[in-house]
């Protein structure tokens, strides 16, 4: 991420919290309100750095009269959703859903969607499409497996998903698009790609974006890594030109880690 000489980056640094199946609606409160008082208590600017967080579906509705109750300047998602508006699909969760809960961003695609739930490209690029019909930004997750990466194949396997994904997409939605590359083999293990790794995925993607829509949209559109980031490794790994954000997961759980993660520009100036 390089910034220019008054201090702006190139794409606001955006920094998500995953907080996966962990929560319940009451425990997702309590974590929010430590979150935004540590935020608050550090002067942290939002209109600098973007913060979002991704509970579980049952939260979703206290975490909006929270965040509309005390004038909060975090966003939040969904995990997941329905590639269908609405129907009999039980136990799916429909865009307009959603948008209606105040949703600004869904995870499309995260890799336990795609292991876990078997979900397929083309499904994933249906989701992608539900969510800007509905009104919510898709954080769309790519990446690679152990095996993969070791194979040395972890490029062309990642633009594929890419590629699949943001098929059909506008240059305008591809601009609005969050790509969020996690290489499988460092989420949840402490094993962390290191700065490098998270660049050379990161300029592939943006590259890719570039021949599919345009060097003016791919210089828009908002790349993330994810896997085991912490308070101590996210400064580094967001000192890279193309990665703009990062999407954390076990570490958001901790307001006073995800809080400092949050604030990373801290940390660049004493690295
Ligand atoms: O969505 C978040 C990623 O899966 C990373 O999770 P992690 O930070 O626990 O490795």
């Amino acid at each position: 991420m390089t910034t220019s000489t008054n201090g702006a980056f190139d794409r606001k640094p955006f920094i998500a919290g995953n907080w996966k199946m962990n929560m319940d609606h009451v425990q997702g409160i309590t974590l929010l309100q430590k979150l935004a008082w540590t935020l608050s208590d550090a002067k942290h600017d939002y209109s600098r750095v973007e913060v979002a967080v991704f509970p579980p579906f049952t939260d979703l509705r206290g975490v909006q009269t929270l965040v509309q109750g005390d004038d909060l300047d975090v966003a939040y998602g969904g995990q997941d959703l329905s590639q269908f508006d609405s129907g009999a699909y039980t136990g799916d969760i429909s865009g307009q859903f959603l948008n209606k809960l105040g949703c600004k961003y869904v995870l499309v695609g995260h890799s336990e969607r795609r292991t876990i739930h078997n979900e397929s490209d083309d499904v994933l690029n249906a989701k992608t499409k539900a969510a800007f019909k509905h009104g919510v930004t898709p954080v769309l997750c790519v990446g690679e497996g152990l095996e993969v990466r070791q194979a040395g194949t972890h490029v062309n396997h990642t633009l594929e998903q890419l590629r699949a994904g943001v098929s059909g997409l506008t240059a305008d939605q591809a601009a609005e698009l969050v790509v969020a590359y996690e290489p499988v083999w460092a989420i949840g293990t402490g094993e962390v790609a290191g700065p490098e790794d998270a660049q050379e995925m990161c300029a592939a993607i943006r590259a890719e974006l570039e021949q599919l829509f345009g060097a003016d949209t791919a210089a828009k559109t908002r790349l993330l890594y994810g896997g085991s980031v912490k308070a101590n490794n996210a400064a580094a790994i967001l000192k890279e030109r193309d990665v703009d954000g990062l999407l954390v997961g076990g570490a958001s759980l901790d307001p006073a880690e995800f809080a400092n993660i949050v604030r990373f520009e801290s940390h660049l100036v004493t690295d």
